[in-house]
Formats: structure tokens, C-alpha cells, sequence
């Protein structure tokens, strides 16, 4: 899908991000409810994808405002900032959209033609089949798991493609060197495959150093303590919150040399961080979280960033518009929970694979 819509893209300039929203909440649609959810997969504009979109960027930037209200509890009720009448207006929102897909799930299901082994599918059975009343599953239940894996999903992994292609694009070398390792492994016949990610070892490099300079949640969820606790010699009484800056850790001189240099090189055999993995285990960059509560998600996302890089950098070439040189590419990151460009990566893709690979 996201090759044929680049490829027929009316106009010269692509939103990237637009379209890999697009791509990732088809994708997380297919795993969660079997189908993808918007559009009919040419990648032309769809009234419903924009709503999603904007809900779950809403929702982002909401999270992600400094509520005094959360500070001074006294406060709270005052709602001074609006930021929770925003909130509740949203949720109804996104209540009427989920429960339209549950709905349209249970009739398809009752008339035998939900086929799909899909989460959905499973968590309705449940709900039915569960067999005492602990183990069902509420619709409401049902509504916040879909909602919360739509929302940690879609952002997160289309900002790190984002990022990806924006450090490509101003590191024409890097660039090069992820092109020709794709047209080793994979050929200029073919788009590259989930099967052929295993073998691309600088693409896997590039993704890592772009999860380290630009982790999605940068001060990954909050925390709360469930008892009293010293860490580092701080007292942290029961009941605070924690954040854990997962950014800064990301960018510590004592652990990396050069911080704020793009350079994937570090990530492989001979490099400072060649046996460092971005999986939880290795304290030093966490963009998943680490412990009991790590993203539930990760393998997913991860399959996705790499798969959804691999396939822009082989099928095209991308240019800036405007003749904008490549490292005069504005880097700058906007405010949010959601570690987001500060301005869309807009981009001319020009084909560079055969001409037969577009039309499959
Ligand atoms: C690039 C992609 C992604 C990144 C960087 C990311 C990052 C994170 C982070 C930092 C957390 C918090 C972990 C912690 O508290 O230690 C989290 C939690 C979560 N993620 Fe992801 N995520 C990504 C993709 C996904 C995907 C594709 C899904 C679903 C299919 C997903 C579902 C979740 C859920 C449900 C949680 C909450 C887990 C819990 O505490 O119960 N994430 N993610």
C-alpha cells in the first residue's frame, strides 16, 4: 500500500507521516480486528483515517501538556487549562467509533462470517465463552484494550519512521550505504520482505541510533510507586509518579561518545555499542521501556519501523521539496508525549527500483 500510494500520488510532494499513519493503523487493523481499517489501500485521502488521526494525535498532545491541576492537587477541580473537559470530550469520541467496530464484529461473528483469527475475534469470545464470570471480559473492557493498542501503536512507530527517513535524507552517505546494502540483499527486481530484515545489518543499525536519538515516548509512561523506596539515595515516597527520561539516558556523555551525532556505526561489530540492544536489557537506550511493564508491543513495532524504512529507502529516492539541501533539513522536535517533528517531513519520492515492482 505504501509503495502504490507514493507511486500514484497526485501531487509531487508526499506528507510522509500522513501516509505512514495510514499504513501502521491498516496494519495494527489486520493483527486486532482482521481487516485493515481505512480506505481501501491505494493510499488516496479517507474522511475516517483523518478523524482517527487527529483523535489519536489529540490524545498525544494532551497526554503530553504540563497540567497544573496534576501538581497541585488542590487545584484539580478547577480544570484551569481545560485539559480534562478536552479529554472527556474526546473519549465520547473515541467510545462512538469503537463501539461501531465491535458492533459490525459481533454481527459478522453471529452470521459466521468473522473467518479471521484475529484479537478481536479472540477477545469476544472470551467474553461469550469464558467459563466462569472472572475471566469475561466487559465490552468496555474490550473497547479500552483495542484503544490502547491502536493508540500506543500508531504514533510511536510512524514518528520513528519519520525520524528514520529525516536523518537519511541528511546524511546522503548513510543513505547510500542502507541502498546498496538493500540492492545486495534483496535486488532491484523485488520489494524488500519481512525475510530479508535478518540480513540487513546497517538498515538494523540506522533503526537503533534512531531510536536513541529520537525515542517516541521520551520520557517513556508514567510510573507510579507502589511503596516507599530509596533509589540512588533519593527517598520516593509511596504514590509519587516517575518519569524515566529516557531521552536524556539516550544522549548521556558518559555513555556515548559523540551524543548528538547521527552515526550507526556504533551499532555494529567494532563499534562502541556493538552488543547493545534496544530490547529492555541494555539500561543505556530503552525506547520500549524495560521490566514487567515493557511495551507489550515491541516486537510489532519494531518489525513495522524496520520493514516500513526498508521499503521507502529501496523503491525511492527522496528529495526535499523546494530545493532545500539535505542538512538544511529543519531537525527540531515539538512538544508532546509523543516525541514528533516540529515540522511534516515532506518529501518527492522518485521510483528507483524496475518498473514491474510498481505495478505488483
Ligand atoms: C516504535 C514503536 C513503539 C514504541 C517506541 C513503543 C514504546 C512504548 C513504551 C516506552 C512503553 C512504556 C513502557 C514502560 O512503561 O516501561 C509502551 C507501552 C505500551 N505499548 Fe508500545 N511502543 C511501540 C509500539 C507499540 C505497538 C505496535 C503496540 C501494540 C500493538 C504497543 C502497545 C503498547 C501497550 C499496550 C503498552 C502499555 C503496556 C502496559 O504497561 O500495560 N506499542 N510502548
Amino acid at each position: 500500500m505504501l509503495v502504490r500510494a507514493l507511486v500514484n500520488s497526485k501531487t509531487r510532494e508526499v506528507n510522509l507521516e500522513q501516509l505512514l499513519n495510514l499504513c501502521i493503523v491498516n496494519a495494527l487493523g489486520r493483527v486486532m480486528l482482521g481487516y485493515r481499517v481505512f480506505g481501501e489501500g491505494s493510499g488516496a485521502s479517507d474522511a475516517t483515517a483523518d478523524e482517527f488521526k487527529a483523535m489519536v494525535v489529540e490524545v498525544m498532545d494532551l497526554a503530553g501538556i504540563f497540567n497544573i491541576g496534576e501538581f497541585v492537587p488542590g487545584l484539580e477541580w478547577l480544570d484551569l487549562q481545560g485539559v480534562a473537559a478536552k479529554m472527556k470530550k474526546l473519549h465520547k469520541r473515541f467510545d462512538t467509533f469503537l463501539v461501531a467496530i465491535i458492533e459490525e464484529h459481533k454481527i459478522k461473528i453471529a452470521q459466521n462470517k468473522q473467518h479471521n483469527h484475529d484479537l478481536l475475534t479472540t477477545l469476544i469470545s472470551l467474553n461469550e465463552n469464558g467459563e466462569d464470570e472472572s475471566q469475561k471480559l466487559t465490552d468496555t473492557e474490550i473497547k479500552a484494550l483495542l484503544l490502547n493498542m491502536f493508540m500506543a501503536g500508531t504514533d510511536t512507530s510512524s514518528s520513528t519512521v519519520e525520524w528514520a527517513i529525516a536523518e537519511l535524507i541528511k546524511h546522503p552517505n548513510l543513505m547510500a550505504q542502507v541502498q546498496e546494502e538493500l540492492d545486495h540483499v534483496v535486488g532491484r527486481d523485488k520489494l524488500v520482505s519481512d525475510a530479508d530484515l535478518t540480513q540487513l545489518t546497517y538498515l538494523q543499525a540506522v533503526i537503533k541510533e534512531t531510536f536513541r536519538l529520537h525515542p517516541s515516548t521520551p520520557l517513556s509512561l508514567p510510573r507510579m510507586a507502589s511503596q516507599d523506596c530509596q533509589i540512588n539515595g533519593y527517598h520516593i515516597p509511596k504514590g509519587s509518579t516517575l518519569l524515566v527520561n529516557v531521552w536524556a539516558i539516550a544522549r548521556d556523555p558518559d555513555q556515548w561518545t559523540d551524543p548528538l551525532e547521527f552515526r550507526p556505526e556504533r551499532f555494529l561489530p567494532g563499534g562502541e555499542k556493538a552488543h547493545v540492544d534496544i530490547k529492555g536489557t541494555d539500561f543505556e537506550v530503552i525506547p520500549f521501556g524495560a521490566g514487567r511493564r515493557i511495551c507489550v508491543g515491541m516486537t510489532m513495532g519494531l518489525r513495522m519501523v524496520q520493514l516500513l524504512t526498508a521499503t521507502l529507502v529501496h523503491a525511492f529516492n527522496m528529495k526535499l521539496p523546494n530545493e532545500i539541501l539535505p542538512d538544511k533539513l529543519n531537525m527540531d522536535e515539538a512538544y508532546g508525549l509523543a516525541l514528533h517533528r516540529a515540522t511534516p517531513l515532506i518529501i518527492e519520492p522518485q521510483p528507483r527500483l524496475a518498473q514491474h515492482v510498481y505495478r505488483t
